[in-house]
């Protein structure tokens, strides 16, 4: 498991050694040298070009200050700006005496780098950058766009270290060189801000034990573990039955994206809820689907998937029942909505229940829970009015734990980087690189995958945590994209699902 912290966190286990009286300033020592070392490497790329510091008021600055000191020292070709209303006193003095070269905001030119540092601001940023510093960032943003490579120091600058928020104007980095552990932003909202994620031990990391991480990612290990492969003595009801109420008249798509998704995964089987017609364009697309036509209560299945593409009474009796089952339930767009007036009603559900929602979705969903529960809504949020969707997109991290808190069941927030949630308070997130994904019909192959690993695992005597099921099948989702041309061309969600079984094979290795 790879662990972030939030900024504050990581300021309050570093404050007793920096505010100790024998403190020798070495752990900004250490910090600035990784840095150094981590710039050199990058500047190889660049070789013959200058490099860059940009120097804000803070000990993000004095880092930056001491790691061009070390590159002057090896002989690159270095320039400093100046960007905060002061500057590192000590760092500052060891740069000038270094021979280091200041340069006025109004007379850079870009074209003569290769490198930048980006060393304006750090865990100790309140907003974004201001005045003269998001000037001069915003001009080398279009530069950066061509041949400038970017190292930030910590985070990139304007992006928040507690919650990953981005103020704009912020450098997209190629490489972000943090200290003592990964920080929020490096594994949420900002995570493809930030580049490749270097971490540099300042020899106190023992004490990370004593916090709590805000944010996890699985390894590739730990995703294999929640994977159910077969063995020669299963049968296909050992293999786990996913129950499927998505889709109607008005959205067949859904219904066909969803079950062919499931069915992909390795499911013992897949039953579907009939509404309408859509049995028979089911049965044509993928034969392997059982359909039913009586009431969903008298199926045995080990988990349910609903909402979906769900219109019509008929589908909104359907997800009341998905609701209400004992057997854990992936409760998918309009089931989301509906969860909150179940749970107004019913209290709240069992960890093993999924909302899969993406921001608008969630949106919705804490508008409903703020009117219809306000007291659990005050218990958990205070004061504090239901978020935009912008709001959530700012702050993912922390509107999934709210509605993991509120409804019981752990949430999956869709998004280039998702998010789960427990109702424990832990979050894993998943990053995906396959941006083609962002289509209509890519949620309903999710929740089809996500059905499927779950009834999987749910016919074991010992399923995989529900939080590590849904961070694999979003990981097989994003996988299942790339193999289509390597991601880099329109990956439509039926492409997707057929790429499924693949994906799976790659990831079990
Ligand atoms: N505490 C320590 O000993 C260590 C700190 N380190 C570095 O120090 C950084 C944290 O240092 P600081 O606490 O000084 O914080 P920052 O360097 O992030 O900057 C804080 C300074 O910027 C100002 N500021 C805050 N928000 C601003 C905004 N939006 N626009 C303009 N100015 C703003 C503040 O008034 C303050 O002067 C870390 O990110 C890391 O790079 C490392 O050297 C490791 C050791
Ligand atoms: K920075």
């Amino acid at each position: 498991m790879i662990n972030a912290y939030t900024a504050e966190d990581i300021r309050r286990l570093e404050e007793p050694y920096v505010t100790a009286e024998t403190y020798d300033g070495s752990l900004m020592r250490k910090a600035a040298y990784g840095l150094y070392k981590h710039a050199a490497q990058l500047h190889e790329q660049r070789a013959d070009s200058r490099i860059l510091v940009l120097v804000g008021s803070g000990n993000n600055g004095g880092d930056g200050l001491y790691a061009a000191t070390h590159l002057l020292a090896d002989g690159f070709a270095v320039d400093a700006v100046l960007l905060g209303s002061r500057a590192h006193t000590e760092g500052l003095e060891a740069y000038k005496d270094a021979g280091g070269n200041l340069i006025d905001p109004d007379s850079l030119d870009p074209s003569a780098y290769g490198l930048i540092i980006d060393a304006i601001l750090g865990t100790g940023a309140r907003g974004g950058l201001r005045d003269e510093a998001a000037t001069v960032v915003n001009r080398l943003r279009t530069e950066t766009d061509r041949d400038i490579l970017v190292i930030a120091c910590d985070v990139p600058s304007g992006v928040d270290g507690n919650t990953g928020a981005v103020h704009q104007p912020v450098l997209p980095a190629d490489v972000t060189v943090t200290f003592i552990a990964r920080k929020v932003p490096h594994l949420s909202a900002a995570e493809h801000l930030c580049g490749r994620v270097e971490v540099v031990e300042l020899g106190i990391e023992e004490d990370l034990a004593k916090y709590e991480p805000a944010v996890s990612r699985l390894e590739i290990h730990e995703l294999r573990q929640a994977m159910v492969v077969p063995g020669p003595y299963d049968h296909k009801y050992t293999r786990g039955v996913c129950g499927i109420l998505t889709g109607s008249e008005e959205y067949p798509g859904a219904a066909l994206l969803s079950t062919q998704a499931c069915v992909n995964t390795g499911v013992g089987m897949v039953r579907f809820g009939v509404v309408g017609q859509l049995a028979s364009m089911i049965n044509l697309r993928t034969p392997e689907v059982v359909c039913f036509t009586s009431s969903p209560e008298e199926q045995h299945v080990q988990a349910w998937l609903a909402g979906s593409g769900a219109t019509g009474e008929a589908r909104e009796r359907d997800i009341d029942v998905a609701l209400a089952a004992s057997e854990p339930a992936i409760l998918d767009a309009a089931a989301v909505a509906r969860t909150a007036q179940w749970v107004s009603d019913n209290g709240v559900l069992e960890t093993n229940n999924i909302l899969t929602p993406h921001a608008g979705e969630l949106e919705e969903f804490l508008v409903w829970m703020s009117a219809l529960s306000y007291s659990t809504w005050h218990r958990v949020v205070g004061d504090e009015k239901a978020p935009t969707r912008a709001e959530i997109e700012n702050d993912p991290l922390r509107w999934a734990k709210v509605a993991s808190s509120l409804s019981g069941a752990t949430v999956l927030l869709k998004g280039a980087v998702t998010h789960i949630a427990s109702p424990d308070g832990k979050v894993l997130s998943v990053r995906s690189d396959a941006h083609y994904l962002a289509t209509a019909g890519s949620g309903d192959v999710l929740s089809g995958i996500l059905g499927g690993l779950i009834a999987q695992n749910e016919a074991q005597t010992k399923p995989a945590p529900t939080a590590h099921v849904a961070a694999l099948a979003s990981v097989i989702h994003s996988n299942s994209a790339l193999l289509n041309n390597g991601g880099k061309g329109p990956t439509p969600a039926s492409a997707i699902v057929d790429n499924i079984p693949t994906a799976i094979a790659y990831l079990l290795g």
